[in-house]
């Protein structure tokens, strides 16, 4: 028994996972998660951290409504706009359509004629609009589907480790711009990382999960302005997490 609703627009995404188990065709289970319950503020960037295989995705596909199959229940924040954008490891774009194609593609009638240059300059995708996916590097591709989820002006935006296999410059650059971009059009985040200095630098709480079935060891509040995490603050800030964490599976 599952159930998902929207409320008001200052409320907080609420989640109560109780179980989610995984059944094999011969009828093996797996349980994914147990007891996950964490809630992220209206206008709040929270990370979900965990080991690898605790079950990140999996919370991000029952929040995406790809997963019906759990007990518990969650409560998205309506915000202005009752929109939910995700931004996936891969930037899945339609091969056939421009940038701008497929940006404009997912607006919702009443921001179809939406004037996208300030979000394109944001980004440093000014000039790019009419090439196909194919002449896109995959840095390029990801900075287009994170256009693409800003454009819609979502009441939540979910995340699921939108900088893997890139080389580190690369996620370096795109950190940065997720951060001015996120700035400068604040909305409910969450996104989902296995990567601690990645977590420390954008989020502003991190949610600690447990290797599988995954549940909620603490939380870690970053507490420093964004414009203040340099290399330095950073290296302070992954020392004060790993003491916070001292002895927990998966963080030592
Ligand atoms: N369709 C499935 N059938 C069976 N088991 C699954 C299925 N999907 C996920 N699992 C199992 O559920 C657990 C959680 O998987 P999930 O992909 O959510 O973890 P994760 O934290 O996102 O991992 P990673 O960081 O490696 O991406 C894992 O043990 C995984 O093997």
């Amino acid at each position: 028994m599952n159930s998902m609703q929207a409320v008001g627009v200052a409320a907080p995404l609420k989640v109560e996972i109780r179980e989610k188990t995984f059944r094999s065709t011969e009828g093996v289970g797996v349980v994914a998660l147990r007891d996950l319950s964490f809630e992220v503020g209206s206008g709040e960037f929270a990370c979900l951290l965990g080991p690898s295989g605790c079950g990140k995705t999996t919370t991000l596909r029952i929040l995406l409504g790809l997963d019906r199959a759990y007990s518990g229940s969650i409560r998205m924040p309506a915000g202005d706009s009752h929109r939910i954008a995700a931004v996936f490891q891969e930037p899945v774009l339609l091969p056939w359509r421009t940038v701008e194609q497929n940006i404009r593609l997912t607006l919702p009638p009443s921001l179809k004629k939406v004037v996208l240059d300030e979000l394109f300059e944001a980004l440093g995708l000014s000039g790019l609009e009419t090439l196909y996916p194919s002449e896109l590097s995959l840095g390029l591709a990801r900075r287009v589907a994170l256009a693409r989820a800003f454009a819609t002006e979502p009441s939540i935006l979910f995340l699921d480790e939108p900088f893997v296999s890139l080389d580190e410059a690369t996620a370096e650059r795109l950190r940065s711009l997720l951060v001015t971009i996120w700035s400068t059009r604040p909305t409910t985040a969450l996104m989902v990382t296995h990567n601690l200095r990645e977590a420390l630098l954008l989020a502003d709480r991190i949610i600690v999960l447990s290797p599988r079935p995954g549940k909620v060891v603490g939380i870690f509040n970053v507490g420093l302005p964004r414009p203040e995490r340099d290399a330095d603050h950073l290296d302070r800030l992954v020392r004060a997490f790993k003491q916070q964490f001292a002895g927990v599976d998966g963080f030592a």
